[in-house]
């Protein structure tokens, strides 16, 4: 029996700091261990965790699988860029690492392939394939991967980008590979969720509608200002 199975049918939750935020507060392993642990309580099935530390902190504190990646870089290529970045994240106790597995050009200047094969050497660790298109996803599998997760549909040129997740994509893969189909990216409510299981899914992870103060706080913010009319005088 895989970890994997230990995810079926639930609900993972991605508990990180905002990317494209150096200054958000919860950008701090024990911050995120709570996260973690409190997401467990509610029920998660597993978590998802950026950057060894944040994963060694959270292994210490949940007895859920943890799905680890490594966020580096200003590249196109930022999820877990190069086989030093899965390997050092796996080494930190996640097993399963998440790894872009888009056909874009990496850093260190190897291919997907040499990322499964670094860790199939030298560790446990099952691999998580975040790609946007369903040819990304056949090829991560020919590579190698355990599963596969729709991460990244929407922030690659080659994805429809859209303000909801892309649930089309998870049926298109769960007919078209034989692995676990994970739906990830923008899910926020529970019709979404359970659109994303009727198509196949094998899992759904949800991240900053559940685990970012930051992220939602400026939704809500925004929203309030949408409403009221940006600049409407006080009364
Ligand atoms: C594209 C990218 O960098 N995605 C990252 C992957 O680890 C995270 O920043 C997302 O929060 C995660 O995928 C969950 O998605 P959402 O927060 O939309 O539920």
């Amino acid at each position: 029996m895989s970890v994997l199975d230990d995810l079926a049918g639930g609900l993972v939750v991605s508990c990180q700091p905002l990317p494209d935020d150096p200054g958000d507060p919860m950008r701090d392993a024990y911050v995120q261990a709570r996260v973690a642990a409190a997401v467990v309580r509610g029920g998660a099935v597993g978590v998802r965790v950026n950057s060894p530390a944040h994963v060694r902190a959270v292994c210490a504190a949940v007895d859920v699988p943890v799905i680890g990646l490594y966020k580096h870089g200003d590249a196109d290529v930022f999820i877990t860029p190069t086989a030093g970045h899965a390997v050092e994240v796996a080494l930190a106790g996640a097993p399963i690492v998440a790894v872009d597995a888009t056909d874009r050009p990496r850093p260190d200047g190897r291919t997907f392939a040499d990322t499964v094969r670094a860790l199939r050497d030298r560790t446990a660790a099952l691999v998580l394939a975040d790609v946007s298109t369903v040819e990304e996803g056949v090829a991560a599998v020919a590579a190698g991967a355990d599963a596969v997760a729709t991460t990244l549909s929407g922030y690659t040129a080659a994805s429809p980008h859209a303000d909801g997740p892309d649930v089309a994509l998870v049926g298109r893969l769960a007919a078209a590979v034989p692995v676990p189909v994970f739906a990830e990216g923008r899910y926020r409510t529970a019709e979404q969720i359970d659109a994303a299981f009727a198509a196949g899914a094998h899992a759904v992870v949800v991240g900053n509608a559940v685990t970012s103060p930051l992220w939602i706080t400026r939704r809500l913010v925004a929203s309030l200002r949408g409403t009221t009319g940006a600049g409407a005088p006080q009364r």
